[in-house]
C-alpha cells in the first residue's frame, strides 16, 4: 500500500514532506483559519502527488473527493498532526510576509445648509489617512514565530460634512527583535521556458515621467504591464510624488490582482530589490508600507470663480509590499564561558580559526567566527558502520541495507542521515569571556551579551580543572571579590557592581564549575530573560587537570535537576590536548540537525 500523509499548509517544504515523512504522496489542506487539524469535516484540500518530478495540484477538492482520490491511489485517508518538536527549538529566524497599508479616505463633497441659508459654502471635510505598516525592533525574544504571514492596515475614514475630517487608520506595528534585517522583495517574472528574466534596468528618477506619460509598463490592463518594474516603482523615491499619487494613472487594485495571479501560478519568484533596513537599535522602526493619504474635501476648493465646487479628492492607495525579515545571526554557535576557560583554544581545534590564546583573562575582545568542517564526523560515522558490519558479518549488512531500501515509513535512521548530510559545515563564534556583573556592563559586559543573542545555539565552556582565573587586565582593575576583578568605568559603576555582587551568595574561598555555570546562566538571564532557552551544549573543558574528573562528577550531580526536560549534553574534553574533540563536533552537528528541521518546517 502506498503511504500518504495529510498535512496542513504549514508544511510548505517538499523536502520535509517527502523525505522527512517518507511518504509516496502527500495532501495538504488549505486551512480555513482553523488550527485544530482534526476538526475538519469538509475541508477544502489541495492535492499534491510527487513521487516523480510531476507535480499536480488540484484546488478546492471536497473531503469525499479527496478520500476517493486517495483510495484510488491505493491508500487511505488519515489525518496526521504536526510532529512535536521541543518547544525551545522552535524559533524562526527568517520569514516573508505580505503587507498592505490602508487606503486614504476620500474627501467629502458637502455644503453648509441652514434654514435661511439655502446655498451655503462648501463644508466637505478631508478623508483620514490609511494605516501604515511599521516594523519596530523592540520585541523581547530572539524569534519571529509570533508574526503572521499577512498584515492589512485599516483605511482612513471618509471626510464628513461640517468640515469634519475622517479618522486615520491606526498604524499596525510589528514588533521584532533587535538585529532583524528587513528586506523589500519584488517579483521576478519567469519567461516561457521557466528561466528567470533579468529585471529591467530601472532608474528611480525616470519614474515620475514614465507614470505621468501613461507608460504601458505600469498599466495593469496592458500586455506590456511589467510587475517587477511596477513593484520597484512603488517603493522608489520619486521626484514630485510617489507612484500612488492620485494624479497618476495606475489602477492599483487591478495591478495587485495581476500580481496575485502571477504569484499563484508559481512560475514567478520573489527577489530582493536592494532596499534593506538593519534594525540594530532598540526602538528603531521602519515604515514598510505607507498608508494612503486622505483626500481633501470640497471645503478646500472653494474660490472666487467657483464658490460651490462639486468635487473632492479621492484618497490615495496604501502601499502593497512583500517583505523578508531575517534575524542577523552572527554564527550558528556562540562560545560562552568565563575568561580563560579555554574557549579560544576549543575554537582553534574544532574550526579553521586561528584565534589569540593567552593564559590571561580577556584575551578575546571581539567575536571571532570560525567555520567547522564536519567531514571528520561523517568519516567516523562511516568507519563505525563499516567496523560494526565487520563484527556482525557481511550478511547482516546486506539485510540491513535491504530493510532500509524497502522501508517507506519514517525510518529515523535514514532520515537523520539524510538530514545530517545536508549540513557539511557550520559557524562558531568565539566570544569574549563573561564574568559576574556583565549585565551591568562589567568586563566586556553588554557588548558581549549582545553577541550571544546573535547565535542560534550556545556552547558553554567550563574550566573543570578549577584553577581559578588570574584576572590580569591592562585596564583599570578593581577587586570585587577575592580573586575577582571587574572593569569599572566610574564610581557609579563600582557602587552598583559591589551591591550586585555582594547580594549573591558566592563561596568566596572556593570556585567550582557548578558555580561558574550558574553564574553564566544568571548573567545571561539577567541580561535577557529567556536567553538561556536556546539549544545548548556544555563542554567540560580542561579534563586533563588533576581534579577534573571529580569536579565533573560533582557538576553532573549538581546539574541533574536543572537539566530535566532539556536536551543539554555535557561533553568532557581537553581542548589543549585535543581530547574528545570529535564527540564535541558530533554533538554540535546533532544540535544543528534539530535546528535545521525546525527551520525547514517554518519556512
Ligand atoms: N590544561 C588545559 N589548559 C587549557 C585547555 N584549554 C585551554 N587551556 C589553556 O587555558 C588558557 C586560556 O585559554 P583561552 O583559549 O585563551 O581561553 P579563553 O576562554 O578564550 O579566554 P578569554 O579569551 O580571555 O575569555 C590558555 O593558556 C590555554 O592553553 C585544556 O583543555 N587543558
Ligand atoms: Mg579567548
Amino acid at each position: 500500500m502506498k503511504k500518504c500523509i495529510i498535512l496542513n499548509n504549514n508544511f510548505k517544504n517538499d523536502f520535509i514532506k517527502y523525505k522527512y515523512f517518507k511518504r509516496d504522496f502527500c495532501i495538504s489542506i488549505n486551512k480555513n483559519n482553523n488550527n485544530n487539524f482534526n476538526s475538519y469535516n469538509e475541508p477544502k484540500v489541495s492535492f499534491e502527488h510527487k513521487p516523480s518530478e510531476d507535480y499536480e495540484r488540484i484546488e478546492s477538492m471536497s473531503y469525499q473527493e479527496l478520500k476517493d482520490t486517495v483510495e484510488e491511489l491505493g491508500s487511505e485517508v488519515k489525518l496526521k498532526t504536526k510532529p512535536t518538536i521541543h518547544s525551545h527549538l522552535s524559533f524562526i529566524d527568517r520569514m516573508r510576509i505580505g503587507v498592505k497599508a490602508g487606503d486614504g479616505g476620500g474627501g467629502c463633497i458637502s455644503f453648509f445648509r441652514a434654514k435661511y441659508i439655502p446655498e451655503g459654502p462648501p463644508d466637505g471635510g478631508n478623508g483620514g489617512d490609511g494605516a501604515s505598516i511599521i516594523i519596530k525592533a523592540d520585541f523581547d525574544n530572539n524569534n519571529l514565530s509570533h508574526l503572521k504571514k499577512n498584515y492589512k492596515g485599516k483605511s482612513g475614514q471618509k471626510g464628513m460634512g461640517g468640515k469634519k475630517t475622517g479618522k486615520n487608520g491606526d498604524n499596525i506595528i510589528l514588533h521584532v527583535p533587535v538585529g532583524t534585517v528587513v528586506r523589500e522583495l519584488i517579483l521576478k517574472p519567469s519567461d516561457e521556458n521557466g528561466e528567470q528574466q533579468q529585471s529591467p534596468e530601472f532608474e528611480s528618477h525616470e519614474t515620475d515621467s514614465i507614470i505621468s506619460k501613461k507608460d504601458p509598463r505600469f498599466d495593469p490592463t496592458s500586455d506590456q504591464f511589467d510587475p517587477a518594474l511596477y513593484l520597484k516603482a512603488l517603493s522608489a523615491p520619486v521626484i514630485g510624488g510617489k507612484i500612488n499619487d492620485p494624479n497618476n494613472v495606475i489602477d492599483h487594485l487591478e495591478a495587485q490582482s495581476v500580481l496575485n495571479k502571477l504569484d499563484k501560478n508559481s512560475q514567478s519568484k520573489w527577489i530582493e530589490n536592494g532596499v534593506v533596513t538593519d534594525l540594530s537599535e532598540f526602538g528603531q522602526e521602519v515604515v514598510v508600507a505607507g498608508g494612503g493619504f486622505g483626500g481633501k474635501g470640497n471645503c478646500n476648493f472653494g474660490s472666487g470663480s467657483n464658490r460651490s465646487p462639486e468635487y473632492a479628492q479621492p484618497g490615495t492607495k496604501g502601499e502593497i509590499k512583500r517583505i523578508e525579515l531575517e534575524l542577523k545571526i552572527i554564527a550558528d554557535f556562540g562560545l560562552v564561558g568565563h575568561p580563560n576557560a579555554g574557549k579560544s583554544t576549543l575554537l582553534s581545534v574544532i574550526s579553521n580559526a586561528i584565534p589569540n590564546i593567552q593564559n590571561y583573562a580577556f584575551t578575546t575582545l571581539n567575536p571571532y567566527v570560525g567555520v567547522i568542517d564536519f567531514s571528520d564526523v561523517d568519516n567516523q560515522a562511516l568507519k563505525e558502520r563499516i567496523d560494526s558490519n565487520k563484527v556482525n558479518g557481511i550478511e547482516n549488512l546486506s539485510k540491513r541495507k535491504r530493510n532500509i531500501n524497502n522501508s517507506n515509513n519514517s525510518n529515523h535512521n535514514v532520515n537523520n542521515n539524510s538530514l545530517m548530510n545536508t549540513i557539511p559545515t557550520s559557524t562558531i563564534a568565539d566570544l569574549p569571556g563573561i564574568l559576574e556583573g556583565a549585565h551591568l556592563n562589567l568586563g566586556l559586559g553588554l557588548d558581549f551579551l549582545r553577541h550571544i543573542e546573535r547565535t542560534k545555539a550556545i556552547v558553554y565552556v567550563l574550566d573543570m580543572s578549577n584553577n581559578g582565573f588570574p584576572a590580569i587586565w591592562d585596564r583599570k582593575k578593581v577587586k570585587v571579590l577575592p580573586n575577582r576583578y571587574a572593569y569599572i568605568q566610574d564610581e557609579e559603576d563600582l557602587i552598583e557592581a559591589k551591591k550586585e555582587i555582594k547580594s549573591k551568595i558566592y563561596d568566596e574561598e572556593y570556585r567550582s564549575p557548578w558555580k561558574d555555570f550558574a553564574s553564566l546562566l544568571e548573567e545571561l538571564e539577567n541580561y535577557k530573560p529567556g536567553l538561556t532557552n536556546k539549544p545548548s551544549i556544555i563542554i567540560a573543558n580542561k579534563m586533563d587537570g588533576e581534579y577534573s574528573e571529580s569536579h565533573l562528577e560533582e557538576f553532573t550531580k549538581a546539574t541533574k535537576s536543572l537539566f530535566k526536560g532539556k536536551d543539554w549534553k555535557i561533553i568532557p574534553a581537553s581542548a589543549k590536548n585535543n581530547q574528545n574533540i570529535l564527540s564535541v563536533k558530533k554533538e554540535l552537528k546533532e544540535v544543528l540537525k534539530r535546528l535545521h528541521v525546525v527551520s525547514n518546517l517554518n519556512k
